[in-house]
């Protein structure tokens, strides 16, 4: 399903974010949208996901400037909406009290063929979305005992319950250890190779580069940069996004980017 801005200016009180963006998220892209802090990455998902409203303030849903599948996010029912669009906020709202096996079923909500109990495909899809993220031992814990590491893991697992068809996420690697960011950064790759629409904000280049295929640079004066992460992902834009020096190292056929020294901050 395509996800799609037109001209998309986001703003907050003194600060233009990005100006007239045009951006296309087609199903079997995976993007990562890059720019340094404040530069309006998570303001963005929140517009993509009709959660921010657009500049001028009108109401974010019925503005024509993001679309899924052509139309405005404003003319999807709530319950569509959901079943096609899924997000990862950084912070969640609220605490749940409940076990990880109840939250992660939350994301069957909008599928739910009853309100008198859960079919068994729910059940199904929650248990494989508990495996997915490895919190099958976990599974019965109430979710406020986790770590943040594991919680993580569990809004993760949410989502694929969920099992939108757009996917927008908010720094989805936040609190992960090594083994986790790569396997979350696998299981996403494979969703949009398999014709999901995924865009994510990363800090990470190197994960970038290893499982997107596309990548926006957000750029602190609102401009853009958008396209194939070989053409976007070279080491000049890069340095101009980040404000610091970077060597490029090949290995195969990928490049890489460390950054030179300590930049002054
Ligand atoms: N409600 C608000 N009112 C005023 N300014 C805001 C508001 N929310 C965010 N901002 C500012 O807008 C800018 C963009 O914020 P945003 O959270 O989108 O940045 P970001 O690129 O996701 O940053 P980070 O990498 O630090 O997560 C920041 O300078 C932030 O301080």
């Amino acid at each position: 399903m395509i996800l799609q801005t037109r001209n998309l200016t986001l703003q907050h009180p003194g600060t233009i974010l990005c100006r007239d963006l045009n951006l296309t998220v087609n199903p079997g892209e995976c993007w990562a949208i890059l720019g340094r802090n404040g530069c309006g990455k998570t303001t963005l998902i929140h517009a993509l996901g009709g959660l921010h409203p657009p500049k001028g303030g009108q109401d974010a849903g019925q503005d024509p400037s993001v679309t899924m599948a052509g139309k405005a996010l404003g003319q999807w029912s709530r319950r569509e909406l959901a079943r096609n669009l899924g997000i990862l906020l950084q912070d969640e709202p609220g605490e749940f009290w409940g076990t990880v096996h109840e939250y992660v079923l939350l994301g069957r909500h909008p599928h739910a063929a009853s309100l008198v109990g859960w079919q068994a495909v729910d059940l199904e899809m929650t248990a494989r979305a508990i495996e997915q993220m490895e919190l099958a031992g976990l599974a019965d814990r109430l979710l406020v005992t986790l770590s943040g590491g594991e919680r993580q893991r569990a809004r993760i697992a949410l989502l694929l319950a969920q099992s939108p068809k757009c996917y927008l996420l908010d720094e989805p690697l936040q609190h992960l250890d090594l083994r986790h960011q790569l396997g979350t950064m696998i299981l996403f790759s494979e969703l949009a190779k398999r014709g999901s629409s995924i865009a994510m904000v990363l800090h990470d280049i190197g994960w970038a580069v290893k499982f997107c295929n596309h990548a926006l640079l957000l750029f602190d004066d609102g401009h853009a940069m958008s396209g194939s992460i070989d053409e976007v992902l070279k080491r000049d834009n890069l340095e101009a996004l980040y404000h610091c020096n970077l060597e490029e190292f090949i290995a195969g056929r990928q490049h890489h980017f460390f950054p030179q020294a300590v930049p002054s901050v």
